[in-house]
């Protein structure tokens, strides 16, 4: 499909190393500016880097503030490379008619691998072992190490990932509940708790899978920990802002919990040569790992397909199926037709106001397709009409009053 805007002047911008599958989806789609980056940018350097490009992609570690995203002045949609969607200001994003994408399932069961993995090292007493072997100790001792068969693992949070941790351990035999703010279908034998408080003072291993949202925010406190039962295990690998760090690195070191699995911090460096700081470095009984959850190749290579495909889709095709913060559609191509985006704030009126510069300059329109949500409206419109018609449709389209953005797309 030849779009209006030519492809080969869209510039993509893609940070934090995202798989190498996405800049060749790009290229086989016809896009040819890729500016690469292996890291994450210091905010300045963003802010430079951002101003002329029209698809951004990030993961879990660049911040899109609001006022990063004012300065992206060309900026047509974001994708995250990841899960979580929390490192973007998705309010501003939509204010400025810019559709943010993520992907939802492609890393799950890399994370929920990991989780399995950890319960069973902690439950084993493996970190403290390890780390004095490797300083020439020898602990051979059962004290303090058990099967995981018939434990108690209470999973927050029992979504994508949660529920396939649920799963998983209960292969192993262990007895599975969980607490979640929505009402869930309980996979296996999984059974919901009675609250969170009541599933931290049953659970022998507690394992957090929510996002990072307002409610979540230190979620799991002093008090909370002081619930956990004495010689409980922690596990966190959904974001660094759901535990207060020190409260767990002083229940660590008192004893009321015998261990940790901590794979996402409250400050995570930048990238790979930048030093890492945490009020955990040196405990033995902490297997720390630097945000890598998701990070297997499998799962990087399909996310860099999915969310590189997300961007093309909208970028080629105007769908925003699968946008977080954007009203979703999802469009068939009339390849005969000009096809027009329009993005407006949802007010009274709006969709009569585009429809009569149709009616008044007698153009016929083949299709339309309009999704809202509160705040947004997005209308597509397929017509019959000259490229230099569609040019002017276009230009009167962006005259209306709360019009935020609008263009020929093909
Ligand atoms: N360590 C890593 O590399 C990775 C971390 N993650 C993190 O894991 C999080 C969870 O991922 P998914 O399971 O795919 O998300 P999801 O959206 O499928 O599941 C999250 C669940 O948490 C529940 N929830 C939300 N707020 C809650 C609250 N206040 N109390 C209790 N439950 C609440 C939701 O209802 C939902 O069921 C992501 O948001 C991301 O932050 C995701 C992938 C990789
Ligand atoms: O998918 C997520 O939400 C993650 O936390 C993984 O983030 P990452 O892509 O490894 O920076």
């Amino acid at each position: 499909m030849k779009t209006s805007f030519p492809k080969q002047d869209i510039k993509v911008l893609l940070l934090e190393g995202v798989s190498q599958n996405a800049v060749e989806n790009f290229r086989r789609a016809g896009y040819s500016q890729i500016e690469f980056h292996e890291k994450s940018l210091p905010e300045a350097e963003l802010k430079a880097r951002i101003a002329d490009a029209h698809l951004v992609g990030i993961r879990s570690r660049t911040h899109l503030t609001g006022e990063v995203l004012a300065q992206a002045k060309r900026l047509i949609a974001v994708g995250c490379f990841c899960i979580g969607t929390n490192q973007v200001d998705l309010e501003a994003a939509r204010r400025l008619g810019i559709p943010v994408f993520n992907a939802p399932y492609s890393n799950t069961r890399s994370v929920a691998e990991l989780v399995i993995a950890e319960a069973i090292m902690l439950l084993r007493g493996i970190p403290q072992k390890n780390a004095l072997c490797h300083r020439g100790g020898w602990t051979k001792s059962a004290a303090g190490s058990f099967e995981t068969r018939d434990k108690v693992l209470g999973i927050v949070g029992y979504g994508h990932i949660g529920t396939q941790v649920g799963v998983l351990a209960e292969g192993l035999g262990m007895r599975v509940i969980f607490h979640d703010i929505e009402s869930k279908l309980s996979l296996g034998n999984a059974r919901a708790s009675a609250g969170l408080n009541d599933l931290l003072e049953r659970a022998d291993v507690v394992t957090l899978h929510v996002p990072e949202t307002p409610a979540t925010q230190m979620m799991i406190g002093a008090s909370e920990i002081a619930r956990m039962r004495s010689g409980a295990m922690l596990i966190n690998a959904s974001r660094g802002s759901v535990v207060d760090i020190d409260a767990l690195a002083a229940a660590l070191r008192s004893g009321h919990l015998a261990g940790a699995a901590v794979d996402v911090f409250p400050i995570e460096p930048k990238g790979n040569d930048d030093a890492f700081v945490s009020p955990l470095v040196g405990m033995d009984n902490v297997i720390l790992t630097p945000h890598i959850g998701g990070s297997t190749l499998e799962a990087q290579d399909n996310i860099g397909i999915e969310v590189a495909n997300k961007l093309v889709r909208y970028s080629d095709n105007g769908s925003t199926l699968s946008a977080v913060n954007f009203p979703e559609v999802s469009l068939p191509e009339h390849p005969n037709s000009r096809r027009l985006l329009h993005i407006h704030k949802n007010v009274p009126g709006m969709l009569s106001r585009i429809n009569e510069l149709f009616s008044a300059g007698n153009i016929n329109i083949d299709a339309q397709f309009l999704q809202t949500d509160p705040q947004v409206g997005y209308v597509v419109i397929d017509v019959s009409t000259t490229e230099a018609q569609a040019v002017l449709l276009k230009d009167q389209l962006a005259a209306i009053p709360g019009t935020l953005r609008s263009r020929v797309l093909y």
